[in-house]
């Protein structure tokens, strides 16, 4: 059984009193530092589709950030089981830590399961599901899931997801990166009815933005 907090930071205001109190002032430092960095790499991000810089920030996708912390104890028989089921971030960017317990986390690369190893210092940077459609399908989001801890000691991480903060806007790829050659590979959509399908459990892997697709469009 994994055991997970999560708390959100913005737009509203945070509810201090679902953290404990030694860890409130931790939570707050590292919020700021973290959207600071993920500032600058969204700008990165944005350059590398040739739009200017602050387009994801203009978006508001650096408002809507959610805390999640895990801890997976150690599982008795680890093999009847999962620690995080493979899925994509329902996010623009996820940004995570882990603790030295390495082994568990990994990410699919083609056919392939690959561990993430945990590197002291490091973060993990997960391109999310609302990237892939905003980015027109240039930015694919990764798949990716937790094994049930067969070692001895907790493994603890903490992720940062961000999310776009505006309900009423829609969003869809950027008008930008769609052009004759290019058409729109997805149609366009309030973030609250993403999130609806996503929280429905109805559809589960990478389909639940195959709702989005649009028909004509094949996959490269
Ligand atoms: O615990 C982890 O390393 C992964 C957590 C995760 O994938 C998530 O919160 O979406
Ligand atoms: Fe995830």
């Amino acid at each position: 059984m994994i055991v997970v907090g999560q708390v959100w930071l913005s737009p509203m205001e945070p509810a201090w009193k679902m953290v404990p109190e030694m860890c409130r002032k931790a939570l707050a430092d590292w919020d700021k530092a973290i959207t600071g960095l993920v500032e600058e790499l969204m700008s990165i991000l944005c350059e590398g589709l040739g739009i200017k810089r602050d387009k994801l920030k203009e978006w508001s996708c650096l408002e809507g950030r959610l805390s999640i912390s895990h801890y997976y104890p150690q599982c008795p028989q680890p093999e009847l089981t999962v620690g995080l089921t493979a899925h994509t971030d329902p996010t623009v960017l996820t940004v995570l830590v882990q603790n030295e317990i390495g082994g568990l986390l990994q990410v699919k690369c083609g056919e392939q399961w690959v561990e993430v190893e945990p590197v002291p210092g490091a973060i993990v940077v997960n391109i999310g599901d609302l990237l892939q459609m905003m980015s027109n399908y240039i930015y694919r989001s990764v798949e990716h899931r937790v094994l049930a801890n067969n070692v001895e000691g907790a493994r603890v991480s903490v992720a940062h997801l961000f999310n776009p903060s505006n309900r009423e806007k829609l969003f869809g790829p950027f008008p930008e990166l769609i052009s004759a050659e290019k058409p729109a590979v997805y149609h366009e959509f309030l973030h609250e009815d993403f999130m609806r399908r996503f929280l429905s459990k109805e559809i589960v892997g990478k389909s639940k933005i195959d709702f989005y697709r649009i028909n004509n469009t094949k996959d490269e």
